[in-house]
């Protein structure tokens, strides 16, 4: 059965909504919230109701543009701009977004739409490019391990970790798919799993500690992670848990592919120690569905993220072109094109 191709974040311009599917209440309910400020966007996006690097600069794009459509003058948009580009810190693709944007503020709401628009369809464009350059990299029937979810839902559509994941099975390859839980908001276990069996593609979840004996006994073939931050360096930002897989996939010999569009890399950061890290509130780390998991009085940590160094990545794969080591150079060269 084709389904609807998933888009998690529209523009609805007879009416001036941003409308966003809730991934908090994935998998359980399919429910599309109609956001009208800036401040429902940042707060959309600061709570993971949109959430994923590229979804989320789709979503402060359009809260500037409701904003916009809805009458706010240059203040209001500038103000609008500097809320929205501080909800979350590590995805770059959102402050790149914002900075898109704000060059089109003080020339009328429909530029201002319009260059949302764009950046929403270039999202998706983008994905479907990545995927069709990266799936020749998968192995036939290969079981690939991803982690978080960088599929539709955190982009536009499409995906770029999935992205590839599609196009190898729309290409003919009948892989499968290990997703990793990804504690503790479950990205993998809720939104990879549901969008994948959403589309018929065979997806099991693991728990996060189970990957690197299913590597030792050959029952992964790669993985495929999406990206918050790349460095000029190639050093990579993505959900915690992601530099432990490149460790293990070094180990076990198996390639560790980071696909991710061009918006994520940021050349203005030298390298991966001045990707600044998310942390989050502990509550979901010492609570699973609401229940309290651990003794009261013992403090969490949530890093939300981490940093894989260049040198465990095997490729950089972005619309521009699959990128190899050492990285520096070949983001430059892209970065010129
Ligand atoms: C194409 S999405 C790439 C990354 O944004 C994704 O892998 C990820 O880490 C998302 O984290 P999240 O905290 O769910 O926004």
């Amino acid at each position: 059965m084709t389904r609807e191709p998933l888009r998690p974040v529209l523009y609805d311009d007879a009416r001036d909504v941003v409308r966003v599917l809730d991934q908090k209440r994935l998998p359980v309910d399919e429910v599309w919230l109609e956001l009208s400020t800036a401040e429902q966007v940042a707060a959309a996006i600061k709570d993971l109701t949109v959430r994923g690097a590229p979804a989320i600069g789709v979503a402060a794009a359009y809260g500037i543009a409701v904003e916009a459509r809805r009458g706010a003058d240059v203040a209001r948009l500038r103000a609008a701009a500097e809320l929205l580009v501080h909800a979350r810190p590590t995805a770059v693709n959102l402050a790149w977004a914002v900075r898109r944007m704000g060059r089109r503020i003080g020339l009328g709401a429909e530029v201002i739409l319009a260059e949302a628009h764009a950046i929403r369809d270039e999202d998706e464009a983008a994905c479907r490019r990545i995927g069709a350059l990266g799936a020749p990299l998968i192995p036939p029937r290969a079981h690939v391990l991803t982690h978080c979810n960088a599929g539709a839902l955190a982009t536009a559509g499409y995906g770029t970790a999935l992205g590839v994941v599609r196009a190898a099975v729309e290409a003919g390859n009948p892989i499968s798919v290990f997703a990793d839980e990804t504690r503790p908001f479950l990205q993998g276990a809720r939104l990879t799993a549901w969008e994948l069996h959403r589309d018929g593609i065979p997806v099991t979840i693991l728990t996060d500690g189970m990957a690197g004996w299913l590597m030792q006994r050959g029952e992964i073939a790669c993985v495929v992670v999406g990206a918050d931050r790349i460095a000029a360096n190639g050093d990579v930002a993505n959900k915690i848990g992601t530099y432990a897989l490149a460790v293990l996939a070094r180990h076990h010999h198996l390639p560790f592919y980071v696909a991710a569009p061009w918006s994520t890399v940021d050349l203005g950061t030298p390298a991966g120690d001045a990707i600044p890290i998310e942390e989050r509130g502990t509550e979901e780390v010492v609570t699973l569905a609401g229940q309290r998991i651990a003794p009261v009085g013992v403090p969490a940590r949530y890093p939300a993220f981490d940093v894989t160094p260049a040198a465990l990545v095997s490729a950089i794969i972005t619309e521009r072109g699959v990128l190899r080591a050492p990285y520096d150079a070949s983001l430059r060269t892209l970065a010129a094109e």
